[in-house]
């Protein structure tokens, strides 16, 4: 594309060089150039990208843009903004085309339950012959493949890049999770969201937002930046405060089981294999037998059965949709194993999280409850003492152990949960090396006992400093069972 093409709406300076040059990619990573790129320089909380101009050029980037002057020698085009982050999100989408406003972007913004609602809008859709793409913590979903993802929403080029992709391929809708770091860091501007969808709100990532508030604030902005719909749970304190702090006048469809609402549920059984219920909405009722464990999963649900009916999705395609989900990985997910106990792993990350799940366990478990967790390095501290105490409150022993420990002292983050744990006198046991944690919870199993492995759910690596070393859960698991049984 040309470079002028590019740029002709966006207010910049030139610096240097000629705007009749043929662009044939952007990228902010100099180490990801290639030749005929533009690099976008962006300042960030590690290190400045202006610092890699040099490197980008020789990589082969003929254009570069900055936000900050600077004397460049090279024979390369030069482009002045005021902000590199913006710019890179304005580029990329008009680069590819403005993917955005080619299908229908659904956005799932919210602490917890972002990855299962997406999965879940795909299963509907899908049940209404509707091709539906994903772009989340799991990865990009395209069909049947799926890509890698570093971040849960990805940087602007990156997603617009997807997004384009998924339009080629005739996916005529995507449901992105839109992460409140990713609404903060403008990675998300300048794309069309038609649905916003909004979870709930509780403690987490106050190591970047500081307090709830601006954790809230970042989020709200979503759903202001909708062109369809938005989509709120108003059982959650902080949906009800989006319903009056929206500046956006497009319709609202609320959802929930104790408030009013346009979608809610009645008739909630929860039961060892699922929950049955009626789904009420104005088109209808219709009730739901789903094998998704927990009332938490019914708001889940809630949301994606909203989003259908904002689409004009039957109430048939829906149920078949829903019922159609027999788990989703690393979600309460059983392990399959012979054993007389059982071993359950949950990407329970937040104290809310845990509460939802083990006050979801506890109805059911026959025996002791016992919880192998940990909590994420360079990651919000003030959770650790709170997940500690929900722990503490509904496990018979709590295994204390790491969880991406990053660049902290996984012992150090061990003493912020025992905190908590201590606080309620819960009984615990620090093992720092996680295997040697699951290891303890297997071979001191009794019958009957519920194992829960929190906190690390679908992924199948630890992140020790800058490695990302192999860790499988699951495959761990059915390791040691095969160890102690030799
Ligand atoms: C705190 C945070 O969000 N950091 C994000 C940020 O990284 P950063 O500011 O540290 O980047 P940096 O390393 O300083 O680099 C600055 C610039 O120099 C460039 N660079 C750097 C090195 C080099 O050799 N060459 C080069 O060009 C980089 O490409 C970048 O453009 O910008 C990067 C590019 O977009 C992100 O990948 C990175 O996410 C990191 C990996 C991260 O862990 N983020 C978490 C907190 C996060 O965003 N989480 C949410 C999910 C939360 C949830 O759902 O619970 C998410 O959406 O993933
Ligand atoms: N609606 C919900 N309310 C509270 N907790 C939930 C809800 N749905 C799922 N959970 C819990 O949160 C965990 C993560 O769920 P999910 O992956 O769907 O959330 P997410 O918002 O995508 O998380 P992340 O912020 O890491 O992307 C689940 O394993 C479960 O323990
Ligand atoms: N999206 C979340 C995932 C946390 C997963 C947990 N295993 C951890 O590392 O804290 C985050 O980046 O904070
Ligand atoms: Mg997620």
């Amino acid at each position: 594309m040309k470079l002028k093409n590019l740029i002709e709406e966006y207010e910049i300076e030139i610096l240097k060089g000629s705007t009749n040059i043929c662009i044939n990619g952007i990228e902010h990573d100099s180490r990801k150039i290639s030749k005929g790129n533009m690099f976008v320089a962006i300042e960030g909380f590690t290190v400045d990208g202006h610092k890699y101009i040099n490197e980008a050029i020789e990589n082969g980037a003929i254009c570069v843009v900055v936000q900050k002057e600077i004397a460049i020698g090279q024979d390369v085009t030069v482009v002045k903004v005021d902000d590199t982050k913006l710019a890179l999100a304005k580029f990329s989408s008009i680069f590819y085309g403005e993917p955005s406003k080619k299908l229908n972007l659904i956005g799932v913004t919210g602490t917890n339950g972002k990855t299962s609602i997406t999965y879940l809008i795909k299963s509907i859709f899908e049940a209404s012959d509707k091709r539906t793409g994903i772009i989340g913590t799991m990865g990009i979903v395209i069909d049947n493949d799926v890509i890698d993802n570093t971040n849960t929403t990805p940087e602007s080029n990156l997603t617009h890049k997807y997004l384009k992709e998924m339009v080629d391929k005739g996916i005529q809708f995507c449901a992105m999770e839109v992460s409140s770091h990713s609404l903060d860091l403008k990675r998300v501007e300048y794309m069309d969201f038609k649905v916003g969808i909004f979870t709930n709100l509780t403690e987490d990532h106050l190591d970047y937002h500081k307090d709830m508030e601006n954790y809230y604030k970042s989020k709200l902005r979503l759903f202001n930046m909708t062109s369809g719909c938005n989509i709120i749970n108003v059982d959650d304190e902080y949906g009800r405060r989006i319903l009056k702090d929206l500046e956006n006048s497009i319709p609202v469809i609320t959802y929930g089981i104790e408030k009013k609402s346009d979608i809610y549920a009645t008739n909630v059984v929860c039961h060892p294999k699922g929950v049955d219920f009626i789904l009420n909405c104005p088109k209808g009722s219709i009730p739901i037998n789903m094998k998704l464990l927990g009332k938490f999963n019914v708001y889940n649900v809630l949301a994606a059965a909203a989003c259908a009916i904002y689409y004009d999705i039957d109430l048939f395609s829906i149920k078949k949709g829903i019922e159609s989900i027999n788990g989703i990985k690393g979600r309460f997910e059983l392990v399959p194993i012979e054993e007389d106990y059982s071993v359950i792993i949950d990407f329970a990350h937040t104290p809310d999280g845990l509460e939802k799940v083990l006050s979801t366990i506890k109805q059911f478990a026959e025996g002791r409850i016992v919880v192998v967790f940990g909590a994420g390095g360079n990651r919000d501290r003030a959770k650790r003492p709170i997940m500690g105490e929900t722990v503490a409150k509904y496990a018979d022993l709590a295994i204390v152990t790491s969880d991406n420990p990053r660049y902290e002292d996984p012992d150090k983050i061990i003493e912020d949960i025992i905190v908590g744990i201590e606080r309620v006198n819960g009984k615990y046991i620090p093992i720092t090396d996680r295997k040697e944690a699951i290891k303890y919870a297997l071979s001191n199993a009794r019958p009957k006992d519920t194992i829960l492995l929190a906190g690390k759910g679908h992924e199948t690596y630890t992140i020790i400093k800058d490695k990302i070393i192999p860790f499988d859960e699951k495959q761990i698991v059915l390791d040691i069972l095969k160890d102690i049984k030799e």
